[in-house]
């Protein structure tokens, strides 16, 4: 594999393809500067208008935004813009020259010539599909690589007359020789884009037009993530109009991993995609506390569903006996009878819990006026009632002015708010015995927490997260302030719109009025000011992705959930809301499930929500691990789930794992790390327990070495790992074996593991060299 490509010129004397490419380069970058100059100017142009009335704001504020977006593309399209050529041999047009790039470019000649195609344009496709058996009319297929500008070297395959280094694993890839070289690549803690050497099962996932729930299930390192990232970008490009309204929303497992993968769609022009972890999808809440695994186990199943719904019928509570209020100068008893039937009537409305406070209020009103008349309107005589209808309007007005009055009355229906009803269940041991009926003691105990309050989010786990959003639903919260905000926002926009249509309407031309011609159809025939409002709520100054934030009730376009093994039941329901339209990428491995709440079968977890309607793609080619460290790897995947075929491994590179016995880890890994000067990242990968003592002995040490947790090294990768204590990783939990085969699956060029308790039985044989 690492043997130089026939036609490559990396070594090689001066090549005129390189002057041939090197001047198309030079268009192409021209070009760019062009764009990034007038762009420019015009932002400022714009910047410098001043706009007078609330719709010449909202104007320029969206034409701000659509310059510093063209800018921002034009800027991250900078590195590597140029990188494929097809040489096609179509009869019709037998010159074709294709060239293929980060972003499309038109040169501003009169014929607008395509200077560059966009990687994700279906002429570009050829590039990541052709193979000689299959060469799809490319006769040559060229790879440009560039820095700096310059053009540094190309290489050519040959797809017709097959004169091309191919497929020297057996695996199934093209543009190998950019490929090794990106694989064999050192790491630097970003994820980088893959657009030049995407592989043709990747791009069918990518380019997939599917549009229900699709699964990628792959082992470590087949470019899961990858593949997600830039099928996002494709989506993006493929339909602009639809998800820059309603956004594209990706979910990763952690901050790490968000930021890890942070940089991959800006440097493919694409920077209105809102990037969340479940914990942070929840607006206004960060929840950083830590749950036991009993305790994540719990929250994440389904059965909190009616705990949940029992906290918020538990809170539409009735008096005890003897409850008055006073009105008018009289003692009002307000008795259970009243409540119930008011309660029976707000719950019958089928609201949300603060929805239908309105209906309970109303209803109980009426019963208390009632009550109240017959008490002072009655006549002491035959008992008749002596009040008119009109009086009783009067009491039931009077009534509901009466501050005490309503005060006393929801008592019984109050405004609720998720984090108030978290705290108050999970504090209150007798409504949790009470609402678990079927539990365990164990189930039970893992959710109670006695006296301590739900102070700010510390206290809050990324486990509570779901819960808080599924009782926002059952109460139908939002926060006021988001709520006056955006009635505010609404008002504003529907009078700016109206008064849009009325000047149109005056504009009409006058001699149309009689005979207006039934065939011409003016604005306000084609639209309301409500559409008009809502239109330009698309314009405001706020990205797409700012807007879906901040909204807990925001839908996306499309959905894509990274490391989706890792959710659990409640965290999905949570997820499915964001999407009702079911159009969504998820992609994991069901093998290195580690959450205590995650999932083993996608069918279960997609069977409730779309029935069958959803599709499985595998993917199979490991572009990460070396085969060397696979081979342990492998064998940790057949005890997890023997049924499930191992990725191949695409490179092998000839560095041994070895494993190292040690009294003290900590100073073998400090002398390890001393001892060698490993080219690009190296991490240490320990169990979550015992992670956070390791780094203090290690900086104690003064061995300067990043260590993870094995939770939040899920999706990264580096270029060394040292694994401390694999045994630990594997009795930590009831999902150890997955936890190690995440942990082995993290290098791209080499393992060491330090113990000093007995190897895991498929470490066991691992050599030890001194
Ligand atoms: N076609 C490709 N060309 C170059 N590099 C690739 C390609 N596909 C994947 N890679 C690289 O392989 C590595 C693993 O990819 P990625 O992280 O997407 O895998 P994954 O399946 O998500 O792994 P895990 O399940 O462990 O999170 C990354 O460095 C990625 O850039």
């Amino acid at each position: 594999m690492s043997a130089p490509h026939p036609h490559s010129t990396e070594d090689a004397a001066p090549d005129p393809r390189l002057s041939e490419e090197q001047v198309h380069l030079d268009a192409v970058y021209s070009r760019l500067d062009r764009m990034r100059t007038t762009t420019r100017r015009r932002l400022n142009e714009t910047l410098r208008e001043s706009a007078g009335t609330p719709q010449a704001l909202s104007e320029r504020e969206s034409y701000e935004r659509m310059y510093s977006d063209e800018l921002t593309k034009i800027d991250a399209a900078e590195h590597n813009l140029y990188f494929g050529r097809l040489d096609m041999t179509d009869a019709a047009d037998d010159d074709e020259i294709r060239r293929i790039g980060r972003i499309g470019i038109l040169d501003d000649d009169d014929r607008d010539t395509t200077l560059l195609l966009d990687w994700r344009a279906p002429l570009a496709r050829p590039f990541y599909l052709a193979t000689p058996a299959a060469p799809e009319d490319v006769e040559r297929r060229r790879h440009i690589r560039t820095r700096s500008r310059a053009v540094r070297s190309v290489s050519d395959e040959y797809l017709l007359s097959g004169k091309i280094d191919d497929d020297a694993t057996g695996a199934n890839v093209v543009n190998e020789s950019a490929l090794v070289d990106a694989l064999n690549a050192a790491r630097t803690g970003e994820m980088t884009d893959i657009v030049e050497t995407i592989q043709r099962e990747q791009d069918e996932i990518i380019r997939s037009v599917h549009r229900g729930v699709l699964v990628v299930q792959g082992g470590p390192g087949t470019g899961k993530t990858a593949v997600a990232l830039h099928r996002a970008a494709y989506l993006l490009y493929t339909h602009r109009d639809l998800l820059s309204r309603s956004g594209v929303l990706i979910l990763g497992p952690n901050e790490d991993f968000l930021s890890y993968i942070g940089q991959v769609l800006p440097s493919l022009g694409e920077t209105g995609v809102l990037l969340s972890t479940v914990a942070d999808l929840f607006p206004d809440v960060t929840a950083r506390g830590h749950d036991s695994r009993e305790a994540t186990a719990i929250k994440g199943d389904q059965r909190m569903l009616n705990v949940l719904r029992a906290a918020v019928r538990g809170r539409q509570s009735l008096p005890g006996k003897g409850l008055v209020t006073h009105f008018d100068g009289y003692e009002l008893p307000i008795d259970a009878e009243t409540i119930k039937v008011a309660r029976a009537h707000a719950r019958s409305t089928r609201r949300a819990h603060n929805l239908a406070q309105r209906a309970f209020l109303r209803a109980a009103l009426d019963e208390l006026a009632a009550v109240h008349s017959r008490r002072i309107g009655s006549s002491e005589l035959d008992g008749s009632q002596l009040l008119t209808a009109a009086d009783l309007e009067d009491i039931r007005a009077e009534l509901e002015a009466d501050p005490h009055v309503v005060e006393a009355l929801t008592e019984f229906w109050p405004t609720l708010t998720p984090q108030g009803v978290l705290r108050d269940l999970y504090d209150d041991p007798t409504f949790l015995r009470k609402s678990t009926r079927g539990w365990t003691d164990a189930d039970r105990a893992a959710l109670y927490r006695p006296a301590r309050p739900l102070r700010g989010d510390a206290d809050l786990a990324p486990g509570d997260v779901p819960l808080l959003d599924e009782l926002a639903e059952l109460i139908g919260y939002r926060t006021d302030e988001a709520d006056r905000i955006n009635q505010a926002r609404w008002r504003q926009q529907l009078t700016e719109a109206q008064d849009a249509l009325d000047i149109l309407t005056g504009s009409a031309p006058q001699d149309l009025e009689d005979e207006l011609d039934p065939e011409i159809l003016m604005a306000y025939d084609l639209i309301d000011a409500e559409q008009l409002a809502e239109r330009q709520v698309h314009t405001e100054r706020r990205t797409t992705a700012e807007r879906a934030y901040e909204d807990r009730t925001w839908t996306f376009g499309h959905v894509i959930v990274d490391e989706a093994q890792e959710l659990s039941s409640m965290a999905w329901r949570m997820v499915m809301r964001r999407i009702p339209n079911r159009w969504m990428t998820v992609i994991g491995d069901t093998a290195q499930t580690g959450d205590a709440a995650g999932s083993t079968s996608w069918r279960e977890v997609f069977e409730p929500y779309v029935a069958h309607r959803w599709r499985l793609h595998e993917l199979t080619v490991n572009y990460r691990t070396p085969a060397e460290i696979t081979h342990y790897a492998n064998r940790v995947l057949a005890w997890i789930d023997p049924d499930q075929e191992p990725p191949t491994s695409l490179r092998s590179n000839g560095i041994e794992p070895y494993a190292v016995s040690a009294g003290d880890p900590a100073e073998a890994v400090a002398a390890l790390v001393a001892g060698h000067d490993w080219h690009g990242l190296t991490t240490v990968i320990a169990s979550d327990e015992t992670a956070d003592g390791l780094r203090e002995r290690l900086v104690g040490l003064g061995c300067d070495v990043s260590v993870h947790a094995i939770t939040a090294a899920k999706g990264l990768e580096f270029d060394s790992v040292v694994l401390v204590e694999p045994a630990d990783l594997v009795a930590e939990s009831p999902r150890g074996y997955n936890d190690l085969y995440v942990a082995l699956t993290r290098a791209t060029q080499r393992l060491v593991v330090i113990h000093a308790k007995a190897l895991p039985p498929d470490l066991a044989d691992m050599p030890h060299p001194v």
